[in-house]
């Protein structure tokens, strides 16, 4: 189904995501005020009607898009916003509003992180934040890197809510001649796996880095796969098949492909980066980095199997080195 009606959305992020989804939305009757961070590249932007930071190829139509740094101006009078900054960022990026400015609003998350500290989910923290209504929350998932999006290259997007409606319509802004979008109601497996799978190609980046092959990675994994799974259903059990493509095409994409920040930052890790020099090697954020501290916090009441998740803790947070963690690994995969 084509949108018909005009419709009024709020974009907030300047990164690759954000930029990428503001492609997408211009291929549809969609309004769009977009908030950047950044002033430069929102002036930018203005004036030659593309990302100066973040894929700087896609040409964006400023007649349909409407470019603002400040986070009021940005939200009022859209019927949809959607959050595409990293979850550590989201908290900065809509200092000012107050549950007011979410009022008969649907809520977007396009992010795959956590909250750092407390360590919730970004559709939990928003709904408790400002008062939105878990019917009007939904979830953008699904194996889709920005840098395809800019290529126009065969994607396909899962939009998850408990509300049937509100993830139609959420599909229906986001499918156009490149994109293919997918309504479904499991909104918290689908934010968690999403999660998680940043942790494993972490892990799968330690594991390049540190000279593994595909043979040992293919193992990593169908490994992680089950250890997601285990998480997913102790946190929250519900009948799920994790073989769609928005738990294990996500991990895959993540996993095997070059564009992968994830990867990219866990290939450094193993190289011997500090994590300070692997974040300034890179102009974008690896959410995993965030995410593995707070999926490692909350399973410590949980109890949940997760070796991956916890050697790649270990690395991060414990200062234990890449090699030992993965000699420790190869003894438990299977
Ligand atoms: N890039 C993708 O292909 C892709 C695909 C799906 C989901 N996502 C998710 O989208 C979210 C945004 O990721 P991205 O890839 O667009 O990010 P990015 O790495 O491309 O860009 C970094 C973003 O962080 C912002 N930022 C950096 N430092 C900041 C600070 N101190 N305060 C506030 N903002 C700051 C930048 O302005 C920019 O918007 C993440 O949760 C990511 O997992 C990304
Ligand atoms: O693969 P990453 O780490 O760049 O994450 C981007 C998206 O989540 C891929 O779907």
């Amino acid at each position: 189904m084509k949108v018909t009606q005009p419709v009024r959305l709020t974009m907030v992020g300047g990164g690759s995501w954000a930029t990428a989804l503001v492609k997408i939305l211009s291929e549809n009757n969609v309004s769009v005020k977009w908030w950047l961070r950044k002033t430069t590249d929102a002036e930018h932007l203005k004036k030659f009607g593309h990302n100066p930071s973040y894929l700087s190829d896609v040409q964006i139509n400023t007649r349909k898009v409407k470019v603002c740094t400040k986070i009021r101006e940005a939200v009022r009078d859209s019927d949809y916003i959607i959050l595409a900054v990293p979850a550590a960022f989201i908290g900065d990026a809509l200092t000012g509003l107050k549950p007011e400015h979410f009022k008969e609003k649907y809520v977007v998350s396009a992010i795959k992180g956590m909250i750092p500290g407390a360590n919730q989910l970004v559709t939990d923290w928003v709904s408790e934040q400002y008062g939105v209504p878990t019917k009007r929350m939904s979830v953008i998932a699904g194996p889709c890197h920005a840098e395809e999006v800019a290529l126009e290259k065969q994607s396909y997007l899962t939009i998850a809510s408990q509300d049937p409606d509100c993830a139609e319509r959420v599909a229906d802004l986001l499918r156009c001649r490149f994109v293919q979008t997918t309504p479904v109601d499991d909104i918290y497996g689908i934010e968690y796996s999403a999660v998680m799978k940043n942790i494993i190609a972490l892990a799968c980046g330690i594991t390049r880095g540190l000279g593994y092959g595909d043979n040992f990675q293919a193992v990593l994994v169908s490994n992680a796969m089950q250890e997601i799974k285990r998480f997913v259903d102790a946190i929250y059990p519900k009948h799920r098949d994790l073989s769609g493509s928005a738990y294990l095409g996500d991990l895959l994409v993540t996993a095997y492909s070059p564009f992968s920040r994830n990867r990219t930052f866990g290939t450094l890790i193993g190289r011997g980066y500090t994590i300070q020099s692997a974040q300034a090697e890179m102009n974008m954020i690896a959410e995993g980095y965030y995410a593995v501290k707070s999926i490692y916090e909350i399973n410590r009441k949980f109890g949940v199997d997760m070796p991956i998740t916890n050697a790649v803790y270990n690395i991060l947070y414990e200062r234990a080195a890449p090699t030992g963690e993965m000699n420790g690994l190869k003894q438990v995969l299977q």
